[in-house]
């Protein structure tokens, strides 16, 4: 078993509860029935909650795809080869992945970090070279990351937010590329919530019941090969990954400094899993963008108290989700600073009282 590193996880401030009542006030005063908008509404309280105002903005976003090797990636864990992850890195780079779409659709940058990727990557301007090896270690035979490791890549997705702050940007889109990660997210997710390994491990990037079952067996071999990881530190230690480890640290920043932190799918939920395990105030910052369609996220999910966005099925990951629901995110401060009040547009409000026939 490792020894867990010491790292401190950021102060979190707490949401501004003071201003429920005059959020709530101006939701009201909106031409619509009271309440009509849902969880549009609920969001956009959140919003000023988190922003500490009644006047809650969103402000330079970005998706941040977190990209890592794994040393168990060819161990039959994936159905996909490692190669496939600095290709797919290139395919971000170049503007034709799933997420780069889905980015653009929503006016939305995306920024790649190279957590750990197993081969070095050419230089590129969307390109963040944050890397902190050539990927894990193989954590069927050791530990994937040592405590130094783990705290690096914790404070480098720190580094990460504290750069977008700096120029502004309130609202982060963790995403994550890395062959092998739906498995040390299944182990993570085992080991923190202490429920049964075989309820955590997904198809991941699209197994057959065969490589399920394979993977699941390999897993039960990773898992017992470290037996007893409880703390958060010493999971990502044990099973890594870079870019699982990253992202929790980029999570944490964001929310010290009350950025909203819309999470994605199995492989960012173990990252704020991680991060909640560190400093539970972290949850006020996230927003669940969705339920992925890979089985065990809805399980994390409901563990976190995440309320998910939306329900698609989707299974990819790179912050696809995230992305997708970003427009609802939007639509919840948009409605909150743009909408006329019943005063402005001369709408008679409701008067509770049924009209006589
Ligand atoms: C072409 C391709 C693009 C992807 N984009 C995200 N993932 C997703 O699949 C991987 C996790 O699944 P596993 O643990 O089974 O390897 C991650 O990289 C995740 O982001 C992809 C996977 C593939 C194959
Ligand atoms: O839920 C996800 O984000 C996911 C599921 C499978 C593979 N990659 C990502």
């Amino acid at each position: 078993m490792s020894h867990p590193a010491s790292w401190q996880a950021p102060a979190i401030p707490p949401l501004a509860h003071d201003l429920t009542t005059a959020l709530q006030a101006r939701i009201d005063a909106k031409t619509k029935p009271p309440g009509s908008l849902g969880r549009l509404e609920d969001l956009a309280l959140r919003l000023g909650l988190m922003q500490g105002t009644t006047r809650p903005v969103l402000t330079a976003p970005a998706v941040l795809v977190f990209a890592g090797d794994h040393g168990f990636a060819r161990d039959g864990v994936s159905p996909f080869p490692p190669e496939v992850t600095p290709q797919m890195v290139a395919n971000f780079l170049a503007g034709g992945a799933g997420i780069n779409v889905f980015a653009r659709l929503a006016g939305l940058p995306v920024k790649v970090i190279d957590a750990g990727v197993a081969v070095d990557l050419p230089p590129h301007p969307d390109l963040i070279d944050l890397k902190v090896r050539h990927g894990t270690r193989n954590a069927l035979q050791e530990t994937a990351l040592t405590p130094d490791e783990v705290a690096l890549c914790l404070d480098r997705g720190g580094q990460v937010v504290a750069d977008l702050a700096a120029r502004g940007c309130n609202a982060i889109l963790p995403g994550e590329m890395g062959i092998g990660n739906s498995s040390a997210a299944a182990l993570i997710t085992s080991a923190l919530l202490d429920i049964p390994l075989a309820d955590c491990v997904g198809i991941g990037a699209g197994h057959d019941p065969a490589g399920h079952a394979r993977k699941r067996e390999i897993l039960a071999r990773v898992q017992a090969r470290h037996p007893g990881v409880r703390d958060p530190l010493e999971a990502l230690a044990a099973f890594g990954g870079c870019e699982i480890a990253m992202m929790a640290g980029a999570m944490l920043a964001a929310a010290s400094r009350r950025m909203l932190v819309l999470v994605d799918g199995i492989i960012a939920t173990s990252a704020a899993l991680v991060a909640a395990r560190l400093a539970p105030a972290m949850l006020d910052y996230a927003v669940f963008a969705h339920v992925s369609g890979d089985g065990p996220h809805r399980l994390a999910v409901e563990a976190l108290g995440g309320r998910p966005l939306l329900d698609l099925g989707l299974r990819l990951g790179e912050g696809t989700g995230a992305a997708l629901a970003w427009p609802l995110v939007r639509a919840a401060a948009g409605f909150l600073e743009e909408m006329a009040t019943f005063e402005a547009a001369g709408v008679s409000e409701r008067t509770g009282v049924a009209p006589q026939p």
